[in-house]
């Protein structure tokens, strides 16, 4: 199965895809490692797609700044603090990063990891960033650990909805039908020729 609005040019990914490049001790340390070696408070998940919480849909509104692209929308309410679903894409180093890609994502700062889903990815390749299109994000990518079988534990990218917030401010996470948005931070617009405001 893949989802709905899925581009011809782009592979559907249901699980990271590394590059060659990566030194195998790297990946074998870093992104994947004993259920044993999890970090405090962090639990084995286990996630597979296509995900049927979220929606590609093909933006057809001229005031919208992605207008002919498309968007990431909730087909179901997402409560605060949920998890919504992975960024899968192409993990890459340094070597092998494209510095022309608009779907480029950090893994892992510490080596210089990142992972791409220009060319292959899942739905989550669809979100777009907040800017002029909501007042602020109500969705934001924290680190996953994902169950892969004998006793390991994959790192991944996690959509998450922003949690309720100490005013509960935005207790109602996101309704069915809305856009989930990020921030992708000011960086990735300062490299860009246009930034919207
Ligand atoms: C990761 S993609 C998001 C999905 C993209 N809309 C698509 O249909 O493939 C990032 C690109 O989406 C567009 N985009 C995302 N958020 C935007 C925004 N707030 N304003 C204008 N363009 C945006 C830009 O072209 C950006 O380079």
């Amino acid at each position: 199965m893949i989802p709905k609005s899925w581009p011809r040019d782009v592979v559907y990914l249901r699980a990271p895809h590394y590059s060659k490049a990566l030194e195998s001790n790297v990946v074998k340390t870093t992104l994947i490692f004993s259920k044993s070696d999890l970090p405090p408070n962090e639990q084995a998940r286990n996630t597979s797609g296509p995900y049927t919480n979220v929606k590609i849909t093909p933006i057809a509104n001229p005031s919208h700044p992605a207008n002919g692209q498309s968007g990431l929308f909730a087909s179901q309410h997402l409560p605060p603090d949920s998890f919504i679903l992975p960024y899968l894409g192409y993990v890459h180093g340094q070597a092998d990063t494209d510095g022309a890609s608009d779907y480029d994502l950090s893994l892992d700062r510490a080596y210089g990891i990142g992972v791409d889903a220009s060319k292959m990815g899942n739905e989550a390749r669809f979100i777009n960033d907040y800017r002029g299109v909501s007042a602020r994000a109500n969705a934001e990518f924290r680190d996953i650990f994902v169950d892969v079988g004998g006793d390991k534990v994959e790192k991944r990218v996690g959509v998450f909805v922003l949690s309720a917030g100490k005013s509960r401010k935005r207790a109602k996470g996101i309704g069915k039908s809305e856009e989930i948005l990020v921030s992708y931070g000011k960086g990735f617009w300062s490299e860009r020729l246009a930034p919207p405001q």
